[in-house]
């Protein structure tokens, strides 16, 4: 296909604004989905997507569609609107010209509005303002206009008015994609040089890779080399999505789409790399992507020790399909062998985990996360930390320091004053504050990145009524007066409890977690000591009394079938467990500094 009829762009918005539900209605409109289709969210095909009705990956699906006599191939990409996916984000943008900017037409321009319109500015795209939602009872459609400048300085003059829902608009949308965003270039001619923008396993083809081709021709027979990989193989099949996958015979600039080429294993493609001809080579790489930093931290542990080589298959296939998480083996006294796992914010965290028990079948113990640290030792050396566990002796610390966010929200100026208090309340630096028309207000603030992963997003909708958004960007790190605080349970740290905190918390986030593991931990046949520890000094303690229990007693005379189903439920409650010493630790106390954290 000639790239003066490609058209590459990305769907970008503030979450829940409409991309998926615009970029259903595009299938629609060019038949690439039935009617059927269209109201079961076709892009959406993760099981979490589905659950939670939010996008995670990026997808790329291609759509032929006619217009003034010539067949058009508009390539795009639905992308992820919660802020732990802004790498997904940036990568999809990289490999376009264009974007459709969907602004909700009551709610306004909001914080990743925001963020992701700059991303795609940055990427030096051709942004398209689209108001989705225009048949709400209730919109400020002029008023999102004027936002649109002002906020984003983008003219907002010839915005697209759609209704995603209803199908209002939405020729006119893909006419605009047609006349005003450039068409890709490259030479069909050049030495091939296709960019890998993801991948995924497919148990019964091996590795899928997804690419742009930049420059050259890729054809249904060629062998290729990844360039960084260095790795050599035939293809088997090429083709694009359609959106289910469909083979083709080529792919030339500026068109997005799959190569299988029969690759097994999973860690050889790297997302970022770049595909060339092993006869005709590409002289130089793609300049690929930044990795993305992980910033929360958090231990998976097999329940069950024999699982652990199929844990780690696992993880390899999360790696694969989603390079901004990692994992390394570690071992703990309490949880045995597990992996150490990096994620960009917690949602990515809560989603990893989820997709590990729906698609693998693994009973999993996870700690509570963290945020990653930089230690200036006495020594001069400067390390990294992922996990409490690891602090040195506090003699041996000439600095800790720990990450900080630049937050901004977007919020009704009334809740001005409530949301500063939040922010004053976790150790905010005031940056400033700037009024949007005459009710609604951008306040932005520095705050440490542990102060605001956990609950901040959620505190801010409860003090907003919902109206208020947030978006952050991690800036650097600055050192803080930190402690580790350690958790014993009858008299044994437990280094999996371990957490760092602020000085000035700490008894009160130490009073907190023992109080909440108390509630954790059940009763056993002993006393239970339970003591919050900084260094050799107790500054917390809680008693779990004794309790004889015998879940039978109560089932006198010869009924042995509820005597076996309560046996039966006791083994359930188990499963979930794990053994320290004599005492069982269920998996829910493991996340007790999370919900202690929330009190303090
Ligand atoms: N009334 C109305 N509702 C809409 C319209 N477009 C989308 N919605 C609804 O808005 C909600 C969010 O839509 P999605 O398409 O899932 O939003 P999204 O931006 O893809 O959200 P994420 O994938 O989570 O980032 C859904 O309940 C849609 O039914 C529209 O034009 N009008």
């Amino acid at each position: 296909m000639k790239p003066e009829f490609i058209r590459n762009f990305s769907i970008i918005a503030h979450i829940d604004h409409g991309k998926s539900t615009l970029s259903d209605q595009l299938l629609l409109k060019s038949g690439a989905i039935t009617e059927r289709d269209f109201h079961e969210q076709v892009l959406d095909d993760l099981d979490v997507e589905k659950d939670r009705g939010i996008t995670v990956k990026a997808r790329a699906v291609a759509i032929d569609y006619e217009y003034e006599g010539n067949i058009y191939q508009l390539n795009f990409i639905d992308t992820p609107g919660h802020v732990d996916f802004h790498y997904e984000v940036s990568r999809s943008l990289a490999a376009c010209e264009g974007a459709l900017l969907v602004v909700d037409a009551f709610q306004g321009v909001q914080a990743q509005t925001v963020a992701n319109a700059y991303a795609a500015i940055e990427a030096d795209l051709e942004i398209i303002p689209v108001v989705n939602k225009i048949d709400l009872p209730v919109t400020r459609i002029e008023e999102v206009l004027e936002e649109v400048e002002n906020i984003i300085g983008l003219d907002s003059s010839d915005a697209i008015r759609v209704s995603a829902k209803q199908g209002i608009g939405i020729e006119d949308c893909i006419e605009a994609i047609i006349k005003r965003i450039p068409a890709p270039k490259g030479d069909p001619e050049a030495p091939l040089k296709a960019l890998v923008f993801d991948s995924k396993y497919d148990h019964y083809r091996g590795v899928v890779t997804y690419v742009r081709i930049v420059e050259g021709t890729l054809r249904s027979k060629d062998r290729i080399r990844f360039m960084r990989g260095e790795t050599v193989h035939d293809v088997i099949e090429i083709g694009q999505f359609r959106p289910s996958m469909e083979a083709c015979q080529s792919l030339g600039p500026g068109q997005a789409g799959y190569i299988i080429a029969g690759e097994k294993e999973l860690g050889n493609i790297h997302v970022g790399d770049t595909v060339t001809l092993q006869g005709r080579q590409a002289e130089e790489a793609l300049p690929g992507y930044k990795q993305p930093k992980q910033m929360v931290f958090c231990g998976m542990y097999p329940i069950d020790a024999t699982d652990f080589e199929k844990l780690r298959y696992e993880l390899d296939r999360m790696a694969l399909n989603d390079a901004s998480f990692s994992f390394i083996p570690e071992t703990s006294d309490a949880l045995g062998f597990g992996f150490r796992c990096g994620f960009l914010g917690m949602l990515h965290m809560e989603i990893i985990q989820q997709r590990l028990e729906q698609e693998a079948d693994v009973g999993l113990i996870q700690t509570a996360p963290n945020v990653t640290y930089e230690l200036k030792l006495n020594s001069g050396e400067v390390i990294k930390l992922d996990n409490p566990a690891d602090v040195p002796e506090s003699g041996n610390i000439d600095e800790f320091r720990e990450p900080i966010a630049k937050v901004t929200f977007i919020l009704p100026a009334d809740k001005i004053g409530a949301v500063m208090q939040l922010c004053a309340d976790r150790r905010g630096i005031y940056f400033n504050t700037e009024f949007l028309g005459t009710d609604r207000a951008q306040l932005v603030y520095e705050l440490p990145l542990a102060e605001i992963i956990y609950d901040m997003h959620d505190k801010l909708k409860s003090i907003t009524r919902g109206y208020g958004t947030m978006d952050y960007e991690v800036i650097g790190f600055r050192p803080a007066d930190l402690v580790k605080l350690d958790i014993l349970v009858k008299g044994t740290l437990v280094e999996a409890l371990a957490t760092i905190v602020h000085r000035d918390s700490s008894e009160r986030r130490g009073r907190a977690l023992v109080k909440k593991l108390k509630e954790e931990i059940h009763k056993h046949q002993f006393e239970v000591a339970l003591q919050a520890a900084i260094g050799s000094r107790v500054i917390a303690r809680e008693t779990i009394s004794a309790l004889r229990k015998n879940v039978t007693a109560k089932c006198y005379g010869g009924d042995i079938s509820r005597k076996r189903k309560l046996l039966e439920k006791q083994k359930k409650g188990k499963k979930r467990m794990k053994q320290f010493g004599e005492v069982e630790i269920p998996q829910k106390a493991f996340l007790s500094i999370l919900e202690a954290g929330k009190d303090g």
